[in-house]
């Protein structure tokens, strides 16, 4: 041993060494301890959550994900909670096997990626800006009134926030930050383990403008670390600037998505919200009736028909879609349907349309025979060269921003020679629990779906002529989902079946669409 030899024994002294090493060795594995044990309280914690989630959706869970609070909620704890959950655990290195299985079920396919997250906050923006939610009342689960759901957690609104933000839709960031702050605030002592979370607002608050938020994130970070350099930083650029200007509360630009022109887009939103309605004089002479169309079937059971305006003709007619014919078309379009495109030649995924949707080709299926006839003696159109129906879905906070069924300028669009898309017929397949109608904003007309229904109107004049008065959206779901099939048929095969007027009449368009 020689001069290796320490004789810690014959020293008080080394032994005092030692003593103060393994102080030291067990000062590192009280922390550890600490850290291990607070890695399981916080995990225990996550468990209560999503267990406490889970057993309000014991009994029926397709109720309980069909409000936007909660499906936002769940899609936020699949795509963020469970994989910084698996991240805790791996680095712990102690539930290997827990992490393995976490992993098999985060890499399979069907999870949930970050762009369901995306999808999901716009979602909530949509409905806060289309129905002039509350964002406090949303976070405390309440939609139109309604208790939906739980309160929304601090970091729940904080992601939403930051989704928006990615998204660049700054105004919609704000509110969504704040009320974040506000239940951070209410539910946690500023205290070490805050820093890291308050330098998180600060960074988004100075990012989207909101200086005071962003000042008051900093001082309460210098409070707990008063030499913390980003939030000295922040402070002294903020205080500075505002000695120069004068600072404003609210953030310093506006970006919306490039459809909306906001002219349009707020006329529609307060149609959807029927803010914007029909005066008396105008809905008067509208009714119901049975309508038999001369057809001698019809003559035993007629069709009820609502008439949801004259000019563009708009109707309903009620109970004209069995549900075993929802099933087949649902069950045919489930094998393709995809995120739904807009465009008629170069068609592309846009958030201007944020539904799923596949066309079903129905000559395939013999027994949708009966449901064939029934559109052409509803329409008393010819439907010879109709094929397939359009089956479309939207989630919550889906919608379809106004357009037009007809094809606009182009002349390229898929089998020209048959013409425009003269009407188009919309069966209602499924209730909406809420929102989620049809609104026709020039028309002032905003239609509730009833699920078997179908709606049907015009998108030409008589004269051929493409009618703008007809344009059309399908507004923000709130709650619940909304499937719709559409048919379109086509202007030039009509040619013996609507009278065909030869005055140029698209000068309606311009008169009618004062608002
Ligand atoms: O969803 C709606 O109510 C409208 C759908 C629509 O206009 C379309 O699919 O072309
Ligand atoms: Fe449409």
């Amino acid at each position: 041993m020689g001069s290796c030899q320490k004789d810690y024994f014959s020293s008080i002294k080394s032994l005092e060494k030692l003593y103060h090493t393994e102080e030291t060795l067990l000062k590192h594995a009280k922390d550890y301890s600490i850290f291990l044990k607070a890695q399981i309280d916080k995990f225990r914690k996550f468990i209560e959550v999503i267990q406490d989630a889970h057993s309000k959706a014991d009994e029926n869970p397709s109720a309980f994900i069909g409000n936007p609070i909660d499906s936002f909620s769940l899609i936020k704890r699949l795509v963020e909670d469970w994989r910084i959950t698996k991240s805790q655990v791996e680095n712990s290195n102690i539930f290997e096997e827990i992490s393995s299985r976490i992993d098999s079920i985060i890499s399979s396919e069907e999870y949930p990626t970050e762009d369901e997250l995306t999808g999901s906050a716009e979602g909530f923006s949509r409905l806060r800006d289309v129905y002039n939610l509350d964002i406090s009342e949303m976070a405390s689960g309440f939609i139109s009134g309604i208790k939906m759901a739980d309160s929304m957690s601090w970091s729940d609104c904080f992601y939403v926030g930051k989704k928006l933000y990615e998204m660049g839709d700054y105004n919609n960031t704000q509110p969504w930050i704040r009320e974040a702050l506000d239940k951070f605030t209410k539910n946690h002592n500023d205290d070490q383990d805050s820093v890291e979370i308050l330098e998180s607002f600060t960074n988004i608050t100075v990012a989207i403008n909101d200086l005071d938020t962003a000042l008051n994130t900093s001082e309460r970070i210098l409070k707990i670390q008063p030499n913390h350099k980003s939030a000295k930083f922040t402070k002294d650029t903020i205080e500075k600037l505002s000695s120069i200007f004068v600072r404003k509360s609210n953030p310093g630009f506006y970006v919306r998505n490039s459809y909306i022109s906001v002219r349009d887009y707020k006329h529609y939103e307060a149609v959807c919200r029927d803010e914007i309605t029909r005066s008396p004089s105008e809905i008067r002479d509208l009714h119901c009736k049975y309508e038999s169309y001369r057809v001698p079937f019809l003559k035993i059971a007629p069709f009820k028909l609502e008439i949801i305006n004259f000019d563009p003709l708009i109707l309903m007619f009620h109970g004209v879609l069995y549900n075993s014919e929802t099933l087949l078309l649902k069950a045919r379009s489930l094998p393709t349907i995809g995120r739904s495109k807009v465009g008629i030649v170069k068609s592309e995924i846009s958030n201007e349309r944020t539904s799923h949707s596949s066309y079903v080709n129905i000559r395939d299926e013999p027994s949708l025979k009966n449901f064939v006839q029934r559109i052409e003696d509803m329409t008393q159109l010819n439907i010879d060269d109709f094929n397939s129906v359009q089956v479309a879905n939207y989630g919550i906070g889906g919608h379809y921003a106004p357009h037009h069924d007809h094809f606009g300028k182009s002349d390229s669009y898929p089998q020209y020679h048959l013409g425009d898309r003269i009407s188009t017929s919309m069966f209602y397949a499924s209730e909406v629990d809420l929102g989620g109608s049809t609104a026709f904003p020039l028309l002032k007309v905003n239609v509730k779906p009833v699920k078997g229904s179908l709606l049907f109107w015009y998108n030409l004049y008589s004269s051929g002529e493409q009618d703008n008065r007809a344009m059309h959206a399908g507004c923000p779901v709130t709650k619940g989902s909304k499937w719709i099939f559409n048919v379109w048929l086509r202007f030039k095969p009509q040619f013996q079946k609507r009278k065909c007027d030869i005055e140029d009449d698209s000068w309606k368009s311009i008169r009618n669409t004062k608002h």
